[in-house]
């Protein structure tokens, strides 16, 4: 699946062993930000399955979304792009930094349930993560009964 649409890189949210992952600004989808994972095209590899993997949790709240991925010409060099949900809180790791490591318990219970549902679907669709640790557990806000809450979304998917 290929996916083309204008953005704007804006800067760098970090360095992973298989790609670069930016925040950029679409002018295409309702989302008005979302992130890019991107590697040289010949050493894209481990992201295009990631993406293929992506794929299989489409609609699951608990894995974070995937729009799509494209192909873009860098001054001469070409590049693979996976196009995901950003995640402005962070990770679950930036979360337990934030409380001292002391996560009250009744939002370690929450937070466990919200994980249990995202495994659950993804060893329904016949995968298992590999690499399961709070770095790759984003952070999303949400409102529930107009109070201020968070989503946990299960991210990261290559190679395993
Ligand atoms: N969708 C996203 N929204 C916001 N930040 C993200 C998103 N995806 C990744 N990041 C951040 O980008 C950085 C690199 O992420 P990536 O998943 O590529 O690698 P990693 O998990 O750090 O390392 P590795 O892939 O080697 O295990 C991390 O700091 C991660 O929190």
């Amino acid at each position: 699946m290929s996916t083309n649409m204008e953005w704007l890189r804006l800067k760098k949210l970090g360095q992973g062993t298989y790609g670069t992952v930016y925040l950029a600004m679409s002018t295409f989808t309702e989302e008005l930000y979302f992130a890019v994972k991107n590697a040289n095209l010949e050493d894209s590899s481990t992201l295009q399955k990631e993406m293929r993997i992506f794929q299989k949790f489409r609609g699951a709240n608990e894995v974070v979304k995937c729009y799509g991925c494209c192909v873009s010409n860098e001054g001469g060099a070409m590049k693979y792009n996976l196009l995901l949900e950003y995640a402005p809180m962070g990770s679950l790791l930036n979360l337990m930094r934030d409380c001292g490591g002391r996560i009250p318990e009744s939002h370690v219970r929450k937070y466990t349930k919200m994980l249990l549902r995202g495994l659950s679907c993804i060893d329904n669709n016949g995968h298992v993560h590999c690499d399961l640790k709070p770095a790759n557990i984003l952070v999303f806000p949400r409102e529930v009964d107009g109070l201020s809450d968070v989503q946990l979304k299960i991210a990261d998917f290559g190679p395993g």
